[in-house]
């Protein structure tokens, strides 16, 4: 069976292009989506992804992660970055590594974006590369021992 990876993304990305592009810029959540895919799809890897604006959509996705047998989840919560204990709970429940992603630079917002509930227990956090973000949290996965290209 293939490794997979689960991209999520959490309320509001769908907005991805048109919301606070000077922000979030250009890129759809579509274009980041289908560029992941295809990245994966070139190392044999299997890719999915699901975006929602309901924490409790995104919490039962996280839950079907571990019965679909994900290997890693790459996450951007989005506004539940900050406020959500229930899908830190449901990540760290299900035992899948995730990496946190996040398009801008948090750190340089307002103060109530500098704290997440997911940081802690990340294999690694990417913040402030816009949407590339997305491509190196996949690129790094793609390298790790489980996903190498068997020859
Ligand atoms: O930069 C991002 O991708 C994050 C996306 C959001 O929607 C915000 O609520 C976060 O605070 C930042």
């Amino acid at each position: 069976m293939a490794p997979s990876i689960l991209l999520l993304n959490g309320p509001n990305l769908n907005l991805l292009g048109t919301r606070e592009p000077h922000i979030y810029g250009a890129t759809t959540l579509t274009d980041v989506e289908n560029h992941c895919a295809s990245l994966c799809a070139a190392e044999g890897v299997t890719f999915s992804a699901f975006q929602s604006n309901h924490e409790g959509f995104l919490i039962d996705r996280i839950h079907s992660a571990r019965t679909e047998k994900i290997d890693f989840i790459i996450i951007n919560p989005g506004a539940y970055t900050h406020t959500s204990v229930a899908i830190r709970d449901a990540i760290a429940g299900v035992d899948i590594p995730f990496i946190e992603c996040h398009i801008s630079n948090v750190h340089k917002r307002e103060e109530f974006r500098h704290k997440s509930y997911f940081s802690d227990i990340a294999v690694a956090v990417i913040v402030g590369l816009g949407t590339y973000g997305y491509e190196a949290a996949v690129k790094y996965v793609l390298q790790t021992e489980k996903f190498k290209k068997k020859d």
